[in-house]
């Protein structure tokens, strides 16, 4: 059974909001701020590494041919004309004569003849002479100009993700910044008049906002940079005024609550009366209302989430997820669905996908997967407790214990 008539799908809502989205632009950003995002060019060596021929080792700089009979019981002994200190070499190299040696650091480049380095453990560590009891090979500890990286060589490509090595090789390479998409900043709004801030007391039957700090948390951990602006109350005027002036730092907004069919529903209310937001309801649970569209001059992308904060964070991991990896240059936007074996029966509504909280946990037999608490969307108790959502599509209407179900492992970068 596809989905429930007067439903939209699953696919068809994303793939809609990713048909509308495009990547930020680029632009060249500290390399520390790049960190996570994906390159937006091919990065070509503009140099050598290592830069010059250096040694590896602390000890002499030699002509091989000089010292190829060294032992404990024949020592060769060298006159040590000099000492080179990485970062003290001066920019004329002196060549090294031989039946000479230089005392070299680590780093330091060797001199122009020099084919091999002893380490100082190989010798009496001798000032004037050095008196040397073991023969490197020719070469050996000598790091040759370029034998790492040579210049024009593609070092990183354009869609690569800027992880600490990365960064590391860029740096290396003499690269302050680096071209790649911004991470977008997203604003995180709900609504509610019976919200209260963590911390305060609650009156009535007030309940304290969680999931202005979970969506903020979701996107941060996404990348992005999140504004919490926190509670507003359901008021349309005042919906209204704190999106126009939220709408100047927001590259995507995004509001929890106030979008089913009740008498309050102050998101729904504005932005259709506004216009330029599409309100669907979509064949899935939880998650069943949701709004996309674009707001302000600007035409800043809104994702208007349901309010029970399961249904919430679904929606966030479904349609949010691919749409703030798609504007931040991601080419994988979506999450990879997994296999595990389920280990106890789960039901679920025909004609809707079903994402079950579970938790994903690899055995030495193999991957399992166990529902946690009900299908309810108000139980974020059970929800912290997950560390996965099992799929179960339109067509289904549950699955026994022991079948292999599809698998969102949630926290995990992909
Ligand atoms: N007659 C109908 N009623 C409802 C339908 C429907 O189809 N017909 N759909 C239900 C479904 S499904 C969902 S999901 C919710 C979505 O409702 P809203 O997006 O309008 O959200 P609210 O009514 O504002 O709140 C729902 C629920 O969540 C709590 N909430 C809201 N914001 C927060 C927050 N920031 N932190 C914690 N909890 C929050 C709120 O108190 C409500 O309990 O509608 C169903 N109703
Ligand atoms: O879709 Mo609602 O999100 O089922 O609770």
């Amino acid at each position: 059974m596809p989905v429930s008539p007067g439903l939209t799908s699953v696919d068809d809502q994303l793939r809609s909001i990713l048909d509308a989205l495009e990547p930020l632009p680029a632009y060249e950003q500290p390399l520390l701020e790049a960190m996570g995002l994906p390159l937006a060019e091919d990065v070509v060596a503009t140099s050598a590494l290592p830069a010059f021929d250096n040694s590896s080792m602390d000890g002499y700089a030699v002509h091989h041919a000089d010292v190829v009979t060294a032992s404990d019981d024949r020592p060769v002994h060298l006159p040590v004309v000099g000492e080179i200190a990485a970062g003290r070499a001066g920019a004329k190299p002196v060549a090294l004569q031989p039946g000479t040696c230089v005392r070299i650091m680590t780093g330091a480049p060797v001199p122009p003849g020099c084919d091999a380095v002893v380490p100082v453990e190989w010798t009496d560590e001798g000032t004037v002479e050095v008196r040397i009891t073991q023969a490197p090979d020719e070469g050996q500890h000598v790091r040759r100009r370029g034998e790492d990286v040579s210049p024009g060589d593609v070092i990183l490509e354009a869609g690569q993700i800027l992880g600490p090595r990365q960064i590391g090789l860029l740096a290396s390479m003499g690269r302050p910044a680096v071209k790649a998409h911004p991470r977008p900043r997203v604003v995180v709004i709900s609504t509610g008049d019976e919200l209260r801030e963590p911390g305060r007391p609650l009156d009535g039957d007030a309940i304290h906002d969680g999931n202005s700090f979970m969506l903020a948390a979701a996107a941060r951990s996404l990348g992005a940079i999140a504004y919490r602006v926190g509670i507003v109350s359901d008021t349309g005027d005042d919906f209204e005024e704190v999106l126009s002036d939220q709408l100047v730092r927001a590259d995507v907004v995004v509001t929890s609550g106030g979008v089913s069919k009740g008498a309050y529903d102050v998101v729904k209310e504005v932005l259709t009366r506004s216009g330029g937001v599409q309100f669907t309801e979509v064949g899935m649970q939880p998650g069943k209302p949701q709004g996309f569209g674009f707001v302000g001059e600007e035409r800043v992308p809104i994702f208007t989430l349901p309010g029970n904060p399961v249904s919430s964070y679904v929606s966030f991991e479904v349609f949010v997820v691919p749409a703030l990896r798609k504007l931040m240059g991601r080419r994988r936007l979506q999450r990879p669905l997994m296999k595990a074996t389920t280990t106890e029966a789960i039901g679920s509504m025909l004609g809707k996908r079903q994402f079950v909280r579970a938790r994903y946990d690899v055995t030495r037999t193999g991957a399992t997967v166990t529902p946690v608490g009900g299908h309810g969307s108000h139980l974020i108790g059970d929800l912290a407790v997950a560390n996965a959502l099992v799929v179960l599509n339109e067509d289904q209407s549950g699955v026994d214990a022991g079948t292999p179900v599809p698998v969102l492992v949630l926290d995990r970068d992909f």
